[in-house]
C-alpha cells in the first residue's frame, strides 16, 4: 500500500518577514506542487531500512531501523497526534546522523531537510522501514516555499498512514482531509519548518495546507477570497540564499534598533491589511480593475522599500526592479529575499508583447522568468499508483 502527497508552493504578495514579528503578511498558494510518497515494504520484500529518495536532486540515502533505533532512542519521540519541537539536543542527534550521509559540499543545505523530514517520519510512523520519494517542480531556497511544501506534504503522507486520520484508502483521485486533520498536519509541518527555518512565522505551512489566498498574522489564519485576478511574473534571479541566515539577521537588527524596527513593522503591517482589503472588495465597486492594480503596484513598491530597510534586498533583486521599471511594472522580493524570487505584477490591461519584452530581458541577465497560477489547492493526497 501506498500514499502520495502534494503540496503547494506559495508566493507571498506582501509582509514577509515582518510576519516573524507580528505583522500581517498576504500569500497565495501557487500550482508548483513538491510530492512525497510513501510506501511500507511487504514482509517478501525483506527490507530492513528507511530510505529516502530525493529523485530531483539525484540523492538516496538509507538508515538500517536498527541504526535508527540507537540513535533517536535517546531521543523522547512525540506521539503523532501530538506536534513536539525538535529540541536543540535531538536536533544535535539528528544532524550528526544526516552527517554520515555525507552530502556533497554544494547541495549541504538539503542537510536541514533530511533532518526535518527524520523527525517527522519518527514522530509520526516511528520506526517503521518505509521508502519516501521526494520530487518537487519548486526551486529549492528561492522563495516559493519549497521548505514549507516538503514539511507539509511529508506531514500529509505520514498521517494518512496513521491513526490520526479516516481516510478511504480507496480513493484513487487526489483528495483533501478533513479540517480537524488539517489543523493537526500543518502543527507537524509547522515543527519541520522550525527546523529548517529556526524561527518560522507559521505562514508558509499554512498557506501550503490550505491552499487559496490568506491573510496571516501571528500565527492565525483568515481566508481570503479574492475578487482581483491577479497575474504576476516571477523571476528566480538564481541567486542562492537561506531563509534561516537571513530572518536571523533581521533579528539582529531588530535588537540592535529597536524602536527603529518596530516602525518598519508597523508600516507593513498596514501595507498588507490594504493590499488584503483591496484584493477582497467587491467586484463591482468604486474602484474599477485598473485602479485596484495601480494601488497594489504602489503598496508592493512601499513593501520592496522596508524590505530593503531590513536588509535583505540584493543586488539581483534590484537589478529585476530596475529592468520591469523600464517597462513601468512594479516589483518587489518574495519569501525571504537576499536573492531568489521577484513578483512583478502584469496588470490586466497590459499587452503581450511588453510582457514577451520584459521576460527576455531579464532573461538576458541570466534570470529565469516562470509564470505560476496563484491560488489553488492546499494539501492533497492519494492511495495507490507507483513511486
Ligand atoms: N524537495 C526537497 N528535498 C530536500 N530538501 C528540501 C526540499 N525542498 C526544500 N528542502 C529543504 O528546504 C531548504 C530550502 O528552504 P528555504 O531556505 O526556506 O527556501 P524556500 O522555502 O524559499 O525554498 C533546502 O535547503 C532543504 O533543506
Ligand atoms: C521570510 C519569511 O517571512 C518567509 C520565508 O519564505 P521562504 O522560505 O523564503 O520561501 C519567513 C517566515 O515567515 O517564516
Ligand atoms: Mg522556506
Amino acid at each position: 500500500m501506498e500514499v502520495k502527497a502534494r503540496a503547494p508552493g506559495k508566493i507571498i504578495l506582501s509582509g514577509e518577514h515582518a510576519v516573524v514579528h507580528g505583522s500581517t503578511a498576504v500569500a497565495s498558494s501557487i500550482d508548483l506542487y513538491t510530492y512525497v510518497s510513501l510506501r511500507f515494504p511487504t514482509p517478501s520484500d525483506n527490507d530492513d531500512a528507511l530510505r529516502l529518495q530525493l529523485k530531483d536532486i539525484g540523492l538516496e540515502f538509507s538508515w538500517p531501523i536498527g541504526r535508527l533505533k540507537e540513535v533517536l532512542s535517546e531521543l523522547d519521540i512525540p506521539n503523532s497526534s501530538v506536534p513536539t519541537s525538535c529540541s536543540t539536543e535531538s536536533i544535535k542527534l539528528l544532524a550528526a546522523l544526516v552527517d554520515e550521509l555525507n552530502i556533497p559540499e554544494a547541495k549541504i543545505g538539503l542537510g536541514a531537510g533530511v533532518v526535518a523530514f527524520l523527525w517527522l517520519y519518527a514522530s509520526i510512523q516511528g520506526f517503521k522501514p518505509a521508502t519516501v520519494v521526494v520530487t518537487s517542480e519548486l526551486p529549492l531556497g528561492s522563495g516559493l516555499g519549497s521548505s514549507a511544501a516538503l514539511c507539509v506534504a511529508l506531514s500529509g503522507a505520514l498521517l494518512s498512514f496513521s491513526d490520526c486520520a479516516s481516510l478511504d484508502l480507496s480513493h484513487k483521485e487526489w483528495t483533501t482531509f478533513g479540517e480537524s486533520e488539517l489543523e493537526l498536519l500543518n502543527k507537524w509541518a509547522f515543527e519541520g519548518e522550525k527546523i529548517i527555518h529556526g524561527k518560522p512565522s507559521g505562514i508558509d505551512n499554512t498557506v501550503s495546507t490550505y491552499g487559496n489566498m490568506i491573510k496571516f498574522r501571528s500565527g492565525s489564519l483568515t481566508r481570503i477570497k479574492s475578487n482581483l485576478t491577479l497575474k504576476m511574473l516571477i523571476t528566480n534571479t538564481k541567486v542562492g540564499r537561506n531563509t534561516k541566515a537571513l530572518v536571523a539577521g533581521v533579528s539582529e537588527r531588530t535588537l540592535r534598533h529597536p524602536e527603529a524596527m518596530a516602525s518598519v513593522f508597523n508600516a507593513v503591517d498596514s501595507i498588507s491589511t490594504e493590499v488584503a482589503s483591496i484584493i477582497q472588495s467587491p467586484a463591482p465597486d468604486d474602484l474599477s480593475i485598473t485602479e485596484k492594480e495601480a494601488k497594489i503596484e504602489e503598496l508592493m513598491e512601499m513593501n520592496q522599500g522596508l524590505l530593503q530597510c531590513m536588509g535583505v534586498s540584493h543586488a539581483s533583486i534590484e537589478t529585476v526592479l530596475r529592468t520591469t521599471l523600464k517597462y513601468k511594472l512594479s516589483s518587489k522580493l518574495t519569501g525571504a529575499g537576499g536573492g531568489g524570487c521577484v513578483l512583478t505584477l502584469l496588470p490586466t490591461l497590459l499587452s503581450g508583447t511588453v510582457v514577451d519584452k520584459v521576460t527576455a530581458e531579464l532573461e538576458s541577465c541570466g534570470f529565469h522568468c516562470l509564470t505560476a497560477a496563484i491560488g489553488g489547492n492546499g494539501v492533497e493526497i492519494r492511495f495507490g499508483g507507483s513511486l
